[in-house]
């Protein structure tokens, strides 16, 4: 009998995709030379949107800036923890002016502590929460240095992880946690090092294949009881069900075409505890 799980609501922050297009190359997925159809990508993102207020969580939105077309992903944004928030410092030109537009939406939504990153970092896009710490990817876009400033600001022990594998250049990409002490990934992103870090952290992981992998299933959000994934991540669904997991398999074919899947387009706020008597 697998395990019953148990969801937590969540507060979540996206944007819609209303300026998406693919029209520089960041990571290897992104083909300007494609044809991306703007409405497609709205229209899976909705679904997404709607998907995420039927579990029970909270959406906010962020408002989508014309010449962003990748500020979609929001997990990018910015990293939210106990209150506190880094802002992203993106290490391309082409996302640069995102981070003002993401910190402009902390400052006006009452977040009093908000912090301008001095390190390239690019949110959620590699830094993961996990339980009581924070797993940290560096190697294509945040830099090593920026880790410290993660612990410091955001007050959680960091883990380092060195990912070597273009196609998965976000930690995100390659790893998923899917509660504070569970996770899955795919082991040939990282360094020697850094699987072997996984190996003695997380002994129990689920491992997920090249082929679901590459297929951004590991581009997941978990709520600690369902986990909505893309859906050509099949064998990854299985395994997830056999744990007690709910698997919901998200068609985001549109946004796959930037190089970003479900987790790329949902940054998690994670409020301060309410004080004792205080309203939430
Ligand atoms: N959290 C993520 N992995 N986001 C995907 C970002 C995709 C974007 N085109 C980039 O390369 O920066």
């Amino acid at each position: 009998m697998p395990i019953q799980r148990t969801a937590r609501r969540r507060h979540y922050l996206m944007c819609r995709p209303s300026h998406f297009t693919v029209d520089y190359r960041i990571n290897p997925w992104m083909d300007p030379a494609k044809p991306t159809d703007t409405a497609l990508a709205v229209l899976q993102w909705e679904r997404l949107y709607a998907l995420f207020q039927e579990l029970g969580h909270t959406v906010e939105l962020v408002e989508p800036v014309p010449g962003l077309p990748d500020m979609v992903y929001a997990a990018n944004g910015a990293t939210v923890l106990n209150g506190r928030v880094l802002v992203a410092n993106f290490r391309h030109a082409e996302r640069a002016a995102e981070a003002p537009a993401y910190q402009a939406w902390f400052e006006r939504n009452g977040y009093t502590e908000v912090h301008a990153a001095r390190h390239v970092n690019e949110g959620e896009g590699d830094y993961l929460v996990a339980g009581d710490r924070i797993l940290a990817g560096t190697g294509f876009r945040t830099h090593r240095a920026a880790h410290a400033e993660a612990e410091h600001v955001l007050g959680a022990p960091v883990v380092s992880l060195t990912l070597v594998d273009p196609r998965f250049y976000h930690l995100d990409t390659a790893l998923a946690v899917l509660d504070d002490d569970e996770i899955m990934y795919f082991p040939g992103a990282f360094s020697a090092e850094s699987r072997a870090t996984l190996r003695e952290l997380y002994p129990d992981a689920l491992i997920a294949t090249e082929a679901d992998a590459e297929a951004f299933g590991l581009n997941a959000v978990s709520d600690g009881r369902h986990v909505l994934l893309s859906q050509t991540a099949r064998d990854l669904a299985d395994r997830l069900a056999e744990r007690g997991f709910e698997p919901i398999g998200v068609d985001l074919s549109e946004l796959f075409k930037g190089g970003g899947s479900v987790k790329c387009c949902t940054l998690e706020l994670r409020h301060a505890a309410p004080a004792p008597g205080g309203a939430q």
